[in-house]
């Protein structure tokens, strides 16, 4: 059976993007901002520049305000959070909690900081919406057109089958405007305290590598299918020894966890898997977690309960330069987990940090974690010492938002295009010691 593409591409770095909505207050907005090492273009030079512009904001019939944020192909969306005291660019807005007039997305109506929305660019909007209808597909918003002297831009907003989280479908090609129509040159942002003049080369995130589902329980397939179903993605298995129906295990150490990943291949409609290539090709990953039974209170359990409902748990930003990518958001007051002090100290580890390259010590202070990827997919190439050698390195913000429930990571790939279990171990054990930390800390102030 061959399933129909409706879509011509997901992402695609550089002309084409995947966004992310985000709808949270001004306190989660500074966190993000301070996070990203947003600059504000000051100047919006039209057409010529179309690229140039790294926050653009836009405000609704009703008073509702949108911004853009673009760090590299990444962009994320914010939109005012309806009925939020003090939120606002002025912090002075009067806001609406119905306000059907929010473009690209619809406003929703959530109780907690969420990222809640997924954008995909597609060839046409309108052919995506008839398949998807025919699939049962719920669409929030039919297909819209909007303009301006610029050009029109097509879009649609389907839900998702994961809680909140919903797409939307997007054409801009016959747009020749700075990001969206509507999106101005945001004045006076940051005009308290938040730089907005920034040396961006220090902090090089070109796109979003993968974003990953906090799920219930037994709730993967579904998830799965319906991507598969849907829009074309395919499983691709984290460890080559994967079982198709269980996903990655991790379940000892305290650690228990089940882990699927998907993707959709740029490439896939003509056959070029360009899995361990070293060009960044920005394939679109979805992974999606969920906690094994009997492990008591953990990460996942947690987002679910403080998040409301199964979600988008943390977004992976792709950066060439992780090191220097860690340390211009920790100078900016960026908290990252830091994994258990004995993550650098082992031989192995040490060896296996200097043969990447790279020293534990500077690891080791900005919490950077290092895997190496042992798989040999690539059929077609005998794995010799250097080509098996391929490394992954990551790090962790600490929840962005109020509750324990949306990150950020970072992540450098060197021909890895997994994710190591060496790393996501790591990543369990800090957020646990975080999460009972915090449950002390806690209960000691309201006893
Ligand atoms: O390693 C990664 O970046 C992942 O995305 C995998 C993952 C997902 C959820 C967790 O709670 C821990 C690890
Ligand atoms: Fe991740």
């Amino acid at each position: 059976m061959t399933l129909e593409l409706p879509f011509q591409r997901i992402p695609v770095i550089g002309e084409r993007f995947w966004t992310m909505s985000l709808l949270f207050s001004m306190q989660a907005l500074r966190a993000l901002v301070m996070c990203l090492d947003f600059s504000v273009i000051k100047t919006y030079q039209g057409n010529t520049e179309k690229d140039a512009w790294d926050v653009r904001g836009r405000v609704t019939t009703k008073g509702t305000k949108q911004l853009a944020f673009r760090k590299g192909a990444a962009v994320f969306i914010v939109n005012e959070r309806p009925n939020s005291p003090n939120f606002g660019i002025d912090g002075t807005s009067t806001i609406s909690s119905t306000d059907s007039t929010c473009l690209y997305d619809v406003l929703p109506q959530y109780a907690v900081d969420t990222a809640c929305n997924v954008c995909f660019e597609v060839e046409d909007v309108e052919r995506a919406f008839r398949f998807l209808g025919k699939q049962g597909c719920v669409f929030l918003v039919p297909p819209t057109e909007v303009c301006d002297d610029k050009g029109l831009v097509t879009y649609s907003v389907v839900k998702s089958i994961v809680g909140n989280v919903h797409h939307t479908l997007i054409d801009k090609t016959k747009y020749d405007g700075c990001f969206l129509p509507g999106f101005q040159e945001v004045g006076n942002l940051m005009n308290d305290g938040i730089p907005t003049d920034k040396n961006t080369e220090s902090c090089p995130i070109s796109h979003f590598d993968h974003i990953t589902y906090a799920c219930p329980r037994l709730f993967t397939p579904k998830v799965v299918s319906w991507y598969e179903r849907n829009f074309g993605f395919h499983r691709f298995f984290i460890e080559s020894n994967e079982d198709v129906d269980e996903g990655y295990v991790v379940n000892q150490d305290g650690i228990g966890l089940r882990l699927t990943a998907m993707e959709y291949l740029k490439a896939s409609e003509t056959g070029t898997h360009l899995m361990f290539s070293d060009k960044k090709e920005p394939d679109c990953k979805f992974v999606i977690a969920e906690s094994l039974p009997e492990h008591g209170s953990n990460q996942i359990e947690t987002f679910l309960e403080q998040h409301r409902g199964p979600g988008i748990q943390h977004v992976g930003l792709y950066t060439e330069d992780i090191v220097s990518s860690a340390q211009t958001m920790a100078q900016a007051g960026v908290h990252f987990f830091c994994p258990p002090p004995a993550y650098y100290t082992g031989v192995a580890k040490q060896k296996e940090i200097e043969g990447a390259g790279h020293e534990p010590q500077v690891l080791s202070r900005n919490g950077i974690l290092l895997d190496t990827d042992l798989r040999q997919t690539d059929l077609t190439c005998q794995a010799t010492d250097t080509q098996s050698k391929r490394y992954l390195l990551q790090v962790f913000t600490k929840p962005i938002f109020r509750e324990d429930t949306f990150f950020l990571e970072l992540i450098e790939r060197r021909g890895a295009s997994g994710f190591g279990e060496g790393n996501i171990r790591a990543l369990w054990k800090s957020v646990q010691v975080y999460m009972e930390t915090e449950r002390v800390v806690t209960q000691a102030e309201n006893p």
